[in-house]
């Protein structure tokens, strides 16, 4: 993992990946340590995209789009307010992502193999998202590339390691309580 340039002091952390990659867990674990504006992006996904994935079905360009402009509200407001934050986004093409992009926003791309993710989603329990999408979840993954301000962390290490090590690579300090 190696910090990209210009973070800045109130950076947007966007948790980004294919379903199942410990976007929730690894964005819990920061908010905590950090004490930072946590919003878990899964929760603006409009009604109609939640029934939609649980039946089995992947979601196409134009439902995601209102929901990534939710997303773009949501970081907006705390970029306006002056305060980091974090945010947990699939965030799975370039031109979703050119929709989240601000100066302030850096994209933490969760990345894991198949293998390693259709395990750990085979094993979670009482979450809407099917097992059997993470194959089209993967069809669509387009990763971050070089001129994008992003870093990547390899997911087989525990979650308390991940969200240290991104604090440590980022440089990345907590709010006062
Ligand atoms: N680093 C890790 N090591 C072991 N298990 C993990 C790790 N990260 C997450 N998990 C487990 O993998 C499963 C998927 O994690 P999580 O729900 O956080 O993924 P997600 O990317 O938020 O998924 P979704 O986009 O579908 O909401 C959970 O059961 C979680 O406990
Ligand atoms: O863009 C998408 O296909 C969706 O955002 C999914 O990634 C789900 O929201 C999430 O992974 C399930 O929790």
């Amino acid at each position: 993992m190696s910090a990209p340039a210009g973070v800045g002091a109130s950076p947007v952390l966007l948790l980004m990946g294919v379903s199942g990659c410990g976007k929730s867990t690894v964005a819990a674990l920061l908010a905590g340590r950090l004490n930072w504006p946590f919003e878990e992006g899964d929760d603006l996904h409009p009604a109609a995209n939640v029934a939609k994935m649980h039946a089995g079905h992947p979601l196409t360009d134009e439902d995601r789009w209102p929901w990534l402009a939710k997303i773009a509200e949501w970081i907006d407001g705390n970029i306006v307010a002056g305060s980091p934050a974090l945010v947990t986004c699939s965030a799975l093409k370039r031109s979703y992502r050119d929709v989240l992009r601000r100066d302030a926003v850096v994209f933490v791309y969760l990345r894991g193999t198949p293998e390693l993710i259709g395990r750990r989603l085979a094993a979670r329990q009482g979450h809407f998202m099917p097992p059997t999408l993470l194959d089209t979840q993967f069809a669509d993954l387009q990763v971050p590339e070089s001129d994008e301000k992003s870093v990547t962390v390899d997911i087989g290490a525990p979650p308390a390691t991940l969200a240290d090590g991104i604090i440590s690579t980022l440089g990345l300090r907590a709010r006062p309580r």
